[in-house]
């Protein structure tokens, strides 16, 4: 299958080429860059020199719909919503990494995004790509959605006890760390070096983006709205996320219990690994991965779950689990093309 990337010089985007370059039913035909159209993609990235030998290529709409069956957009949010449109009426899937078309809700966009929000018609036509919750509806998606990084690692923690009402929903505080590669590749005043090394700081608290889709999510599941606390902060590493997450139990139930409710729910799901009891997941161990992984303990003392689950922003938190996606949309194991043991250390 010929497949597209727009962003091309963006972090998502080169680790789409780094991961897809092991696929062996996908072949990425055109990688568009808007800054640097004509150059080679080895002369930003000087890692992909003789693996990947590409020109990147400017934007034409009717040569791209003609020529691939499948574009990925790992753009800045409020980029994807004017392009997707075009690909779509030629017949074209897209698989956009960024949050255009993630919330149902054109003004809760444009309230947390502050940008104009996408035309409505195709915020329906979106799929929501949670790739392990939401498998039946991916397959036969024309438009997925990747969800964001934060909301990815938040919703595989959370999902086993909300479908099966084990935590009072009202509870639920949501305390995230990320590494610096999740803001993207531009430079700003609150990720350069001198900003982030040896620092940790909280960041967008109780305006974070990712809010309205971690609810709407929920409440897809629950029915009901319910506000979360959610609290971000960055940490002086290159990849990984940490979602640390505490919620009431509805009912005295046991560490073994929910751990083993959890093994049952993921079984199936080759991404998701569950700790054993008294052991919790650290990012190293997912780098470089497709992996989530997920350590939980109840305290007796304090009737409280505690879940920590990780990822790498990159990869399950973005190329990754848009990879896993695209698999699910053509019917190929999941795993195709994304059998990475994590690096470590
Ligand atoms: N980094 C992460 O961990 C995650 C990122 N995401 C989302 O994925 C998307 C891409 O993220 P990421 O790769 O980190 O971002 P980057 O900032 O690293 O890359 C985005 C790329 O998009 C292109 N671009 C920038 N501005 C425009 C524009 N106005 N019009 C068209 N193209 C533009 C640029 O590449 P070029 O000039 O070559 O076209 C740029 O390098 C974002 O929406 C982000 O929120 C989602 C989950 C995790
Ligand atoms: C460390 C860091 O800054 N991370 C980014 C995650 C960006 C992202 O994935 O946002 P959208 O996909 O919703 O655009 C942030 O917290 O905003």
């Amino acid at each position: 299958m010929k497949a597209a990337i727009i962003g091309g010089t963006g972090y998502s985007s080169v680790e789409l080429v780094r991961l897809l370059h092991q696929h062996p039913f996908v072949d990425v035909t055109t990688i568009i860059s808007n800054s640097q159209a004509g150059s080679m993609l080895h002369e930003t990235y000087p890692h992909v020199t003789c693996v990947v030998e590409q020109t990147l290529q400017s934007l034409d709409l009717n040569k791209l719909s003609q020529s691939v069956e499948i574009v990925f957009l790992a753009t800045p949010s409020g980029v994807s919503k004017s392009i997707v449109p075009g690909l779509m009426e030629n017949g074209v899937k897209c698989i956009d990494l960024s949050g255009d078309f993630r919330l149902r809700s054109a003004q809760s966009y444009e309230e947390w995004y502050k940008h104009t929000a996408a035309d409505e018609r195709y915020l329906a036509k979106a799929t929501y790509g949670l790739s392990e919750i939401y498998e039946e509806q991916i397959k036969s998606a024309t438009l997925i959605a990747n969800p964001g990084c934060y909301p990815t690692a938040t919703l595989l923690g959370l999902m086993p006890v909300i479908k099966n009402k084990l935590i009072d929903n009202k509870t639920i505080i949501i305390d995230a760390k990320s590494g610096v590669s999740g803001a993207g590749r531009s430079v700003s005043m609150g990720t350069h070096f001198a900003e982030v090394n040896e620092n940790l700081k909280a960041y967008k608290i109780g305006a974070h983006q990712h809010i309205p889709e971690i609810e709407q999510t929920l409440q897809n599941e629950t029915g009901q709205s319910q506000a979360i606390t959610f609290t971000t902060h960055l940490v002086p590493m290159t990849r990984g996320i940490m979602c640390t997450m505490h919620a009431n139990l509805s009912d005295v139930i046991t560490t073994s219990d929910v751990l083993q409710l959890y093994n049952e729910f993921y079984q199936a799901h080759h991404f998701v690994r569950v700790r054993p009891e008294g052991t919790f997941p650290s990012t190293k161990e997912v780098l470089g991965s497709n992996f989530c992984d997920i350590g939980l303990h109840v305290d007796a003392r304090t009737g409280r779950l505690t879940i920590i689950s990780v990822i790498d922003n990159l990869v399950k938190g973005a190329s990754g689990q848009a990879i896993q996606n695209l698999n699910l949309l053509n019917g190929w194991d999941v795993r195709t093309g994304l059998l990475e043991v994590p690096v470590y250390p």
